[in-house]
């Protein structure tokens, strides 16, 4: 479990982490959203220690990182896949980050296997493409078998099977009852891969809830109908007194009705209905609707 309390972090003038309170719950993936600059990266540093906290602490497992005994058996971490020495290979890596923490060397071979690069394990990293080097990064996370998981865009640069795999990945070590902690700006990704959402926005805390919660709460919900009789439809939409717009082909929109009121209106109008469908906006569109405010660059319209 990972716990943020009062977590503020200034560099000079700019506050880039203000009074995060928040926490990551074992066997539940969150996924951790914000626009550009919202402070992800920086408060996942502060919580690897990485970064020393101007206000606020974060614990991880009940102590803050630096004091933990065993930490790659406490939090496993990826940040920066670039972060790696170019001239070693992926085995060599692995077999140093185990020896320098005390990890069984068995723990090597599992863990290159689980990320699918056994067989490239004596290559150098250098030569690696950014999907194989985010492998090994989740490789190098996963090497202490740790209870906790922290992943800053992992599927950066990974084509959809590997895409895929992560999100397969992450949704099994939560379901064996681990924390895990994950960033992404893929926002169908993280809708298909969180279930819980923690969205910043200027450094401060802007939803804590599960996804679906989310998307009901930010998200639009409308009814899409269409009629056998077009011109009939339109006729008892514009008439009454529902919040209507006509969209494609005959069909229209309805906001802030039930589907049962719209096709009992219908019914009682004579108008016959072949189409009555509720949608839900995407976590993308009820991402994007939440956050408008807290956006720190946006593109201007000329
Ligand atoms: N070392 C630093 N020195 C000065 N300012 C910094 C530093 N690191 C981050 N910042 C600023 O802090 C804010 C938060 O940055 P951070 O990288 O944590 O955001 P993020 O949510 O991870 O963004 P992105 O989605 O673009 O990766 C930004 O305004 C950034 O410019």
């Amino acid at each position: 479990m990972i716990e943020v309390q009062g977590l503020s972090k200034s560099y000079g003038e700019t506050l880039a982490v203000d009074g995060l309170e928040f926490e990551v719950r074992p066997g539940v993936v969150t996924g951790f959203l914000g626009p550009n600059g919202a402070g992800k990266t920086t408060t996942m540093r502060m919580i690897l220690g990485l970064d020393r906290p101007t206000a606020g602490r974060a614990l991880v497992a009940g102590r803050p990182y630096a004091e933990l005994a065993d930490p790659l058996r406490q939090v496993g971490a990826l940040l920066d896949a670039h972060a790696v020495h170019g001239g070693r290979t992926a085995r060599g890596h692995l077999r140093w980050l185990a020896h320098s923490n005390d990890l069984p060397e068995s723990r090597v071979e599992a863990v290159l296997a689980q990320v699918g690069l056994a067989d490239v394990g004596r290559k150098r990293i250098k030569g690696f493409s950014l999907g194989m080097r985010q492998r090994l990064g989740v490789a190098a996370a996963l090497l202490g078998d740790p209870p906790v998981l922290m992943l800053d865009e992992p599927v950066n640069g990974l084509d959809p099977e590997g895409i895929r795999w992560i999100r397969t990945l992450l949704r099994g070590l939560a379901a064996e009852g681990r924390a895990v902690l994950v960033s992404s700006h893929l926002m169908s990704e993280m809708a298909l891969t969180a279930d819980h959402l923690v969205v910043i926005g200027r450094g401060r805390l802007l939803a804590d809830s599960t996804t679906p919660d989310f998307i009901d709460r930010h998200g639009r919900s409308r009814v899409r109908v269409r009629a056998v009789d077009a011109e009939k439809l339109a006729a008892l939409l514009s008439g009454s007194r529902l919040a209507a717009e006509p969209v494609d082909g005959g069909a229209w929109e309805v906001t802030g009705a039930e589907p049962e009121s719209i096709a009992s209106l219908a019914a009682a109008n004579g108008v016959v209905l072949y189409e009555i469908t509720v949608q839900q906006d995407s976590l993308e569109e009820a991402f994007m609707r939440m956050t408008a405010d807290s956006v720190e660059y946006r593109a201007v319209a000329a």
